[in-house]
């Protein structure tokens, strides 16, 4: 059974200039353990997607869908009580930029702390104490922390940027959440600490059995740590499948683009050299293209693609187009 199921996930909202679908039948299934990211051009709909997991959506939107279920449990039936009681058990979320998310008055040794769960420690006082102090040093162990002396002693201004995010995660996985969901975490880094973290991200997967759900604009970035990927254009699923397989054979043409542009921005590009993106521009969501929202950019489109297409499958992947690229041959 997955962790995580969602099926045809909409979202709509009433705006100035009338109703918008900001997520448009949107599926994402995860396994227990797994790591699976989640890419899109900004705007693309990877926050709201989260935030529907989540349970903190604005609550005058309409979220329908066939399925959104959590461990075999239906979210969407729940009372707001009962979402986030699972949300405060079972998941815990990072953010891109983590010096923003720690208390700036606060040592990472009682920031820590705070997020070991109560009931974690017990016995006398003196005994509650050390036992704290050695699980905040595990924690930051986990997160691949040495000098965890040091670190846990100093404040949040006092950290590099990679140091800052693996404080966050080991705040975040102190209550041992089944599902991680890591909002760009990586983003603004330099490529060794973005590599460092990615990793980090994939080990504690394996060793602690937790989710994650990796959002990022760029495709190359997942490569170290992710199993499945998912691609998101405009509030519609494109492709999603096993990451090797989406990477060495795309079929959706976004994918194939985001991937084309993702290697040409990690290149070193002659000067004036142009990037391979597609042409025109991310529509607004007032003036959103009817059929597959990719269409009117589409170097492949054809009149069929006013119709959204299905989703369809090959081996270990599936897209949503009526022109795939990459077909096996038969
Ligand atoms: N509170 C809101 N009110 C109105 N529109 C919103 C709101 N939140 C998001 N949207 C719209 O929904 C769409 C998807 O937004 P979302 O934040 O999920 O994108 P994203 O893929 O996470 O982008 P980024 O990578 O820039 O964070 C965007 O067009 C955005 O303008």
């Amino acid at each position: 059974m997955d962790l995580l199921d969602i099926r045809n996930l909409t979202i709509e909202m009433d705006g100035p200039h009338g109703r918008v679908r900001v997520l448009d039948k949107v599926s994402l299934q995860l396994k227990e353990g797994e790591v699976h990211s989640l890419v899109g051009e900004s705007g693309s709909g990877k926050s709201l997607l989260a935030k529907a997991v989540i349970g903190v959506l604005n609550p005058l939107w309409d979220v329908t869908a066939d399925r959104l279920w959590w461990n075999g449990k239906d979210l969407l039936a729940m009372t707001p009580k009962q979402r986030r009681a699972i949300t405060g058990r079972d998941m815990a979320m990072i953010f891109q930029d983590p010096l923003a998310y720690l208390d700036p008055n606060a040592t990472v040794a009682e920031q820590i702390t705070e997020a070991i769960p109560a009931g974690d420690v017990t016995g006398t006082f003196l005994h509650r104490r050390v036992d704290r102090k050695t699980r905040v040093a595990n924690l930051l162990h986990r997160v691949g922390i040495r000098d965890h002396d040091a670190i846990m002693q100093s404040y949040p201004y006092e950290l590099s940027e990679g140091i800052a995010q693996k404080v966050s995660i080991a705040i975040a996985i102190a209550h041992r959440p089944k599902l991680l969901i890591a909002d760009e975490p990586t983003t603004a880094m330099e490529p060794s600490t973005k590599e460092q973290i990615q990793r980090l991200l994939g080990k504690l997967a394996v060793s602690q059995n937790m989710s994650v759900l990796l959002i990022t604009q760029d495709v190359a970035s997942i490569l170290p740590a992710t199993q499945r990927v998912s691609l998101l254009y405009c509030g519609q699923m494109m492709e999603h499948g096993d990451t090797e397989k989406v990477l060495e054979r795309p079929a959706h043409p976004y994918t194939d683009a985001m991937i084309k542009m993702s290697l040409q921005a990690h290149a070193e590009l002659a000067p004036k050299s142009r990037l391979p993106s597609l042409p025109g521009a991310v529509p607004t969501l007032r003036h959103m293209p009817i059929g597959c929202r990719l269409g009117p950019r589409c170097p492949y489109a054809q009149k069929q693609c006013v119709k959204a297409p299905l989703v369809r499958h090959r081996e270990a992947q599936s897209y949503y187009c009526h022109f795939p690229l990459n077909e096996p041959e038969s």
